[in-house]
């Protein structure tokens, strides 16, 4: 039997390229979209939203009937939508895809507790290669010292609205994870002004914002006379839907629990 998978956001940039992966995946099928209430695009067929051929399904507010009756549900909007989103998939006991960054505390504790009744699959990244580079980053920060300074530079498109991104962040965690510390006792988020001189140890993170970009991360290792560069560069949303998607197959019909990407990828 096919694999039912809806999405919620799915007028959005991730939304619609997410359905056009799922209608484009042998054994997979549309079972429906949600926006809130006012959006432009509700009544629309989702095929026809994402640029494909119709799906015979239409786009609604009913995020509700969308867990109840989809195996799994792929949802890249905001914070507090997916907070609301993982206590349907809690409900209903139905596999929820997260790929929305920017999550605070208070998320990630709904996110948690939900996880004790749905499989859950969070990840602020669904692609290969950056969850790839995450392993890398975090073997090189367990094999240097701290002599070896570690900053993260991201860029992404205009539109982006939470900062560092959720992969930068990624990156960081995988880091400090080498090292044996928790990031946030050594995170430099930002910098501005007279910031005095880099403390050994931290890892700084630098944000760019600008045009179409979808996504480019670099982890730099920089010692005394050498430096050593970890890059990924996004050209297409689709690396990540093809993730999403893999992760919906891969967490139908699994245990409750909170799940990663390098679980889904087997790495
Ligand atoms: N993990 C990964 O691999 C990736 C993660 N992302 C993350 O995914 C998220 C979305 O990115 P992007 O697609 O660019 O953003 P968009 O703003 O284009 O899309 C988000 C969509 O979700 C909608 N939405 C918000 N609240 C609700 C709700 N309560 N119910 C239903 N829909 C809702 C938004 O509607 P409205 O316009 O009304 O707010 C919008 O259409 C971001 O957090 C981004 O960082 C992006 C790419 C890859
Ligand atoms: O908002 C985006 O576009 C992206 N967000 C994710 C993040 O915050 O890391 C993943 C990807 O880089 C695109």
């Amino acid at each position: 039997m096919a694999t039912r998978i809806g999405v919620v956001g799915a007028a959005g940039r991730m939304g619609r390229m997410l359905l056009a992966t799922i209608a484009a995946t042998p054994g997979c099928v549309i079972a429906g979209g949600t926006e809130r209430p006012g959006n432009p695009a509700l009544g629309q067929d989702l095929g026809k939203l994402a640029g494909i051929e119709p799906a015979g399904v239409v786009l609604t507010t009913d995020s509700d009937a969308l867990f109840a009756g989809a195996d799994a549900v792929l949802d890249f909007t905001a914070p507090a939508a997916t907070a609301t989103h993982a206590s349907l998939a809690a409900k209903h006991g139905h596999a929820h895809i997260i790929g929305t960054t920017g999550l605070e505390a208070p998320e990630r504790a709904t996110i948690e507790a939900a996880a004790k009744r749905a499989p859950i699959v969070l990840a602020p990244n669904m692609s290969l290669g950056v969850n790839l580079a995450m392993l890398l980053v975090e073997q090189m920060a367990k094999a240097l010292d701290t002599d070896w300074d570690i900053e993260i530079v991201e860029m992404h498109h205009r539109h982006k609205v939470d900062a560092p991104s959720g992969t930068a962040l990624g990156l960081g965690r995988a880091a400090a994870k080498g090292r044996g510390v928790s990031l946030d006792s050594v995170a430099q988020r930002s910098r501005d002004g007279i910031t005095g001189e880099r403390r050994k140890g931290d890892i700084g993170f630098a944000t760019l914002r600008g045009g179409d970009v979808v996504g480019e991360h670099r982890v730099i290792f920089a010692a005394e006379g050498e430096r050593i560069e970890i890059g990924h560069i996004a050209t297409s949303r689709a690396i990540f839907a093809r993730g999403a998607v893999k992760a919906a197959i891969w967490a139908q019909g699994k245990p409750p629990g909170l799940y990663a990407m390098k679980d889904v990828l087997g790495l």
